[in-house]
């Protein structure tokens, strides 16, 4: 057997270098890069390794372990899980860092491969700066808090170790049904250690990722049960884009006349102006899918996980009558709600089932609902583009909470920008293929709701894990994955305080990505969710402790975060009417640096719900009586909910 001598290190850099993967016949390398930020944990093993032989990988420099990771995920997302980046911490505080991202990749059920560095194997130098003692098992590391947010955990603790951990890592990172985050924990002292590894460990690999074929058992199932049904409804997951199945659901709508809603993670597989494409469902979704879905006798869920943002809790579907159809790669996600199940890939079903059921000569029984839907909706959109604060008797959208907070904002901002005219206002300015990042906070009901996809996969939601920071680093990796087109990160003012650091990456890197900064002073989502549910306004504006009432009921925080950002180098702008974002965006457009645009806008202008509930815990006894009220509605709801 011949042998080649390394330290694990660098055998684990060479073998990256030999993935590849294979879908439809196209071979693609898998690996692109790698994020780093070296400590003692990392530097002389992994980073020794990086700096003799990287090979083809890119080697990036982070600034938040938790900014680069969700680069990472962001970017194998993009890539629709065909392609990934792998992220190196140090041991201890640099890989805890990394757990949020770990979470965040799978929720989501994206490809990310962390290596973050580990206390000694050999425990010699004990405790190690950094190093958790717990008395009761010297195994565990913080690296142990991986385990409870990867799909694949592993410590190498030998350097022989590594040759199972990586296969298995592989086969994990490139199965679309499980894949996700994968550790593998690198103890500092095994990073540098030698071994004679077997040549045939950094032969090329080729993973090729399978689509499942359906059977005919399934199909004929679920034939029967479309058969039967007259007011069907597809809802468009995620995995309708990993599986590109884009074009086979669209005919497969168009053929049978069934109209369709997207979640976060499937919109823009479809653009919005198709006939059929009713646009957001569910929680934050718009009226005309949620008013469609309400009266269904069928669900058809393609590619989705039926997170309760996408059911509103279960509650969304009223008809007496309604069945539900699942299309997945993944066994358990097929498993939810009593489905009908077509555990398969999805473009590969939809193509199956297309056959099986035009040979029914099915069409469902919709004549002019779905139009009416939709025009409805188009009449409301448009209302929210022209939602202006100087108009008479105005009202915000989410109205009788802060209503007297809007003049105060005014006055100290001097802006009377209302959330949802600068929405459209932008999806109208920015490129067609130009990309729109985002995550958390109130923007993701608003985009989910109002933004038009001009192009397929412009809209890129992490709305897994809904992670506050993740919309800077992501905008970063989707840049990365995708470098001529214009990425704008959609970020509020809480979540950009929460973490933009690797927006100097992307100015060290010179990869340029657009932050629209939507300022209003507040959490403003969780503002709304609290008041909504009969609280006060507690701990989620932004305003300075009051000497007087001991509480934080002060004067609103005023952030320049232009000059903030400027302050890196970046190009900046601020915003505080129609005009000046016209000019602020045309301008950013012509930048080759990184640009922010700090728009000012009145706290309550986002959008508020349409024919959706969301179950969320409410107290069961309070002195208030706007809180008993709430609790009562949320058990009203939950009665017209499925119970799992
Ligand atoms: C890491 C993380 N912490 C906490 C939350 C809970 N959370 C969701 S939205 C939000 C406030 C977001 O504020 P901002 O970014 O200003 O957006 P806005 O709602 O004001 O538009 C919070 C605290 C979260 N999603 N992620
Ligand atoms: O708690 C939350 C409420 C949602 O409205 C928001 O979008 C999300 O970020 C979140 O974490
Ligand atoms: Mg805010």
């Amino acid at each position: 057997m011949k042998t080649m001598r390394f330290t694990t290190a660098q055998a684990l850099i060479k073998f990256l270098n030999q993935q590849y993967v294979e879908f439809d016949g196209k071979q693609e390398k898998f690996v692109k890069g790698i994020f780093t930020i070296f400590g003692h944990g990392n530097v002389l093993g992994l980073g020794q390794a990086l700096e003799e032989d990287p090979g083809e990988l890119e080697v990036y420099q982070g600034r938040n372990e938790q900014g680069m990771a969700h680069a990472a995920v962001a970017f194998g997302k993009q890539k629709h899980r065909k392609q990934i980046m792998a992220c190196t911490s140090s041991v201890g505080p640099g890989a805890a860092n990394m757990v949020t991202a770990a979470a965040t990749a799978s929720a989501n059920n994206i490809p990310v491969l962390l290596l973050p560095g580990d206390t000694f194997a050999t425990r010699q130098p004990d405790p190690v700066l950094q190093q958790i003692e717990h008395y009761h098992d010297l195994t565990v590391t913080t690296n142990d808090a991986f385990r409870a947010v990867s799909k694949y955990w592993d410590r190498v603790s030998r350097p022989e170790q590594l040759m199972t951990a990586m296969i298995n890592a592989m086969r994990v990172l490139t199965d679309p049904a499980d894949t996700g985050a994968v550790t593998i924990a690198l103890p500092q002292d095994v990073q540098g250690e030698v071994y004679d590894f077997p040549e045939y460990f950094f032969k090329k690999r080729v993973h090729r990722i399978e689509r499942r074929v359906p059977t005919a058992s399934d199909l004929k199932d679920a034939v029967e049960l479309i058969k039967g049904k007259k007011k069907p409804v597809i809802i468009c997951g995620g995995g309708v884009r990993y599986s590109e199945a884009a074009d086979s659901l669209k005919r497969f709508a168009e053929k049978f006349n069934i109209p369709f809603g997207e979640t976060q993670a499937g919109k823009s597989a479809i653009e919005s102006t198709h006939a059929y494409n009713l646009g957001g469902i569910g929680v934050t979704g718009n009226l005309a899918a949620n008013l469609i879905a309400k009266e269904a006798d069928l669900v058809i869920g393609v590619g989705t996980r039926y997170s309760d943002f996408t059911t509103a809790s279960k509650q969304l579907f009223q008809n007496s009558e309604v069945d539900f159809l699942t299309i997945n790669v993944s066994e358990y996600h097929a498993y939810k709600l009593d489905a009908v199940k077509i555990v398969a890939d999805a473009k590969l079903a939809l193509l199956a089932l297309e056959i099986e059921l035009e040979k029914t000569g099915y069409r469902s029984g919709y004549t002019h609902e779905i139009e009416s839907a939709k025009d409805a909706w188009k009449a409301e959109l448009n209302r929210l583009y022209q939602v202006r604060y100087k108009d008479e008797g105005f009202k915000p959208e989410v109205a009788g909470h802060l209503d007297e907070v809007l003049p105060e904002f005014y006055e100290k901002f001097g802006s009377c920008l209302t959330q949802t005219e600068v929405i459209g206002q932008v999806n109208q300015l920015i490129d067609e293929d130009a990309i729109i990042v985002g995550a958390s906070g109130s923007l993701p009901g608003d985009l989910q709701r109002m933004w038009e996809s001009r192009r397929p996969n412009t809209y890129h939601m992490e709305y897994g894990y809904s992670c506050m920071g993740y919309e800077i680093s992501g905008a970063l990796g989707v840049k990365i994955a995708e470098p001529d087109k214009e990425v704008y990160a959609m970020v509020g003012d809480g979540s950009y305080l929460m973490l933009h650091s690797e927006l100097v990456t992307s100015i060290q890197e010179g990869k340029k990505i657009n932050v629209l900064l939507f300022d209003n002073a507040a959490f403003g989502c969780i503002n709304n969710l609290q008041m909504g549910n009969g609280m006060g306004s507690f701990g989620t504006e932004f305003r300075y402790r009051n000497p007087e009432t001991g509480r934080l009921d002060g004067g609103l925080m005023k952030i320049d975060f232009a000059q903030s950002a400027a302050g890196y180098g970046v190009k900046t702008y601020k915003v505080n009417t129609l005009e000046e974002l016209q000019g602020a965006i045309e301008d950013a457009k012509k930048q080759t640096v990184s640009t922010l645009i700090d728009i000012k806008v009145l706290p309550k202008t986002m959008t508020n719900g349409y024919e959706s509930w969301w179950h969320v815990g409410i107290a069961g006894t309070s002195i208030n009586p706007k809180i008993k009220e709430a609790y009562l509605n949320k058990e009203n709801n939950l009665k017209k909910a499925r119970k799992y």
